[in-house]
This record gives C-alpha cells, structure tokens and sequence, in this order.
C-alpha cells in the first residue's frame, strides 16, 4: 500500500458538543497509531470545535454546497467550511444522493468548488442491491467515477474514493472481501486509465458499509483496500479506535 491507511469517520447527523470529549479521546489514541491516518467528519456545527480539540486527527466536512455565498437559505459552501477548519469534505454520498436526490451533474459543481476552496475530495460510489442483484454494480460503480474524475487535475493531492455499497451502510451486512477486492481492483484500473498508474497509485480507495472494530482487520487487510470510511462505529471512540487498531494491525500483516 502506497500511502498509510485512511481510517474516516463520518458521524453524519449525530452529534452535539457532548461528542466532543470523544473527539479528544480520538485525537490522544491517535498519537498512538501513527501508521494510520485518521480523521472524523462531523456535522457543520461541530466542525469548528472538533478541529480545535484536534492535534492528530484530520477534520472534514460531510457536505458543502457548489456555489459561492448568497442568498441559500440554510446552505454552507466550501469556504465556509475550509475556513471553519476542514481539510477535506465528502462528496456524492448515497445518501446525500438519495435524501438529497444529488445528480452527478451538481455533484461535479460541489468538487470544483471544493477544490477551488482547498479542500481534498472524499468521493463515494456505490451499487443498491437491485443494481448488484442485477450483475451490473461495477459498471454502475465505474459510471459514477467516470463522471466525476476528470475534474481532478492533481489527484494525487486532492482525491480518495469511498466505495461503499449501499446494501451495506448501517446494515450490519458487509460485503464479502472477495467483492471488496473485485470492485477495488475495478476501481483501481479506471485510475490507472484515467490518470496512469504513478499518479492513480497515490489515490486511496476505501470501503464503507458496516465496518466494525470486530470485522476491521479482515477488511483491512484486502491489500487493495487504503483504509475505511465508517459511520455508525465512528459515533464511539472505543469503537472507532478499535477500528484504528485492525488498519495498523493488518498494516503490519
Ligand atoms: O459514511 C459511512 C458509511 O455510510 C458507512 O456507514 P456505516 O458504517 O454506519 O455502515
């Protein structure tokens, strides 16, 4: 593995300024675990005082919106939260395109001004059931990427991939590792196509769906796997550490 494993919580809409002693339990043990690059997303309104709790870990946003400030009621853009303290934000979530009926077309506009804001890109891609069911997840997968990567003119600096299949977020269900490995490896060409081999070695791609201290390792061990992206096990720093544990474990595998 070219980089160090990526381990990133995503707190999504949980969280008031009581998880904030959690953060600086992550943030302490984290010193422990220099092998392994850790960071949490939290809600916009804890963005600010998690990166201020924070020495070690990196801090991201789970969302911005595509436009410069105005007048969107209730929006927040990348500026706002770059300047607020965030490295990076994560875009094109299933969620946020489901709840949020997000196209790949305003995805797109979100990256660029997440670039232009100075923010490293999390992009999420992943296949529902029906999708999978229907022996057509990685051409679905490779659809989404292909829409969005040829904005990124220093990927290398800028971009990780999240797969995360969307049967498997907060499911208890994981895909199996042989199917984690299949769509990484499907990924991983499609960088290589894309941006050649040097550069595409430099972008990590991690698996979300249900990752848990108890499964961490095995998942983390799949040599094509960067790290994870982990949502309801982020919420407890016990258990987002125990995570933490499995990518430095399986690291030294
Ligand atoms: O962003 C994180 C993913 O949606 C995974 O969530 P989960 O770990 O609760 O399944």
């Amino acid at each position: 593995m070219a980089e160090r494993p990526y381990i990133v919580g995503n707190w999504k809409m949980n969280g008031t300024r009581a998880m904030l002693s959690e953060a600086r339990a992550i943030d302490r043990a984290a010193q422990r675990y220099m092998k392994v690059e850790v960071a949490v997303a939290p809600p916009y309104t804890l963005i600010h005082a998690v990166h201020k709790e924070a020495e070690q870990i990196g801090i991201g946003a789970q969302d911005c919106h595509s436009g410069a400030e105005g007048a969107h009621t209730g929006d927040i853009n990348a500026s706002m939260v770059a300047d607020a303290g965030a490295k990076f934000v994560i875009l094109g979530h299933s969620e946020r395109r489901q709840d949020h009926a997000e196209t790949d077309e305003l995805i797109n506009a979100k990256i660029e001004s997440a670039l232009e804001a100075g923010l490293r890109v999390i992009l999420c891609c992943g296949e529902s059931l029906e999708t999978r069911d229907a022996g057509e997840a990685e051409s679905f997968v490779l659809g989404q990427l292909r829409a969005a990567l040829p904005i990124f003119q220093d990927p290398a600096d800028r971009l990780t991939i999240a797969y995360e299949p969307i049967w498997a977020i907060g499911t208890g269900r994981t895909a199996t590792v042989e199917d984690i490995a299949a769509m990484h490896r499907a990924i991983r060409a499609l960088l290589d196509e894309t941006f050649g081999e040097d550069v595409s070695a430099k972008v990590r791609i991690l698996y979300g769906g249900s990752v848990k201290p108890d499964n961490a390792r095995e998942i983390l061990a799949v040599p094509e796997v960067g790290g994870a992206l982990v949502g309801g096990a982020s919420l407890s720093a016990e258990n987002f550490l125990g995570i933490v544990v499995g990518a430095s474990e399986a690291e030294e595998v």
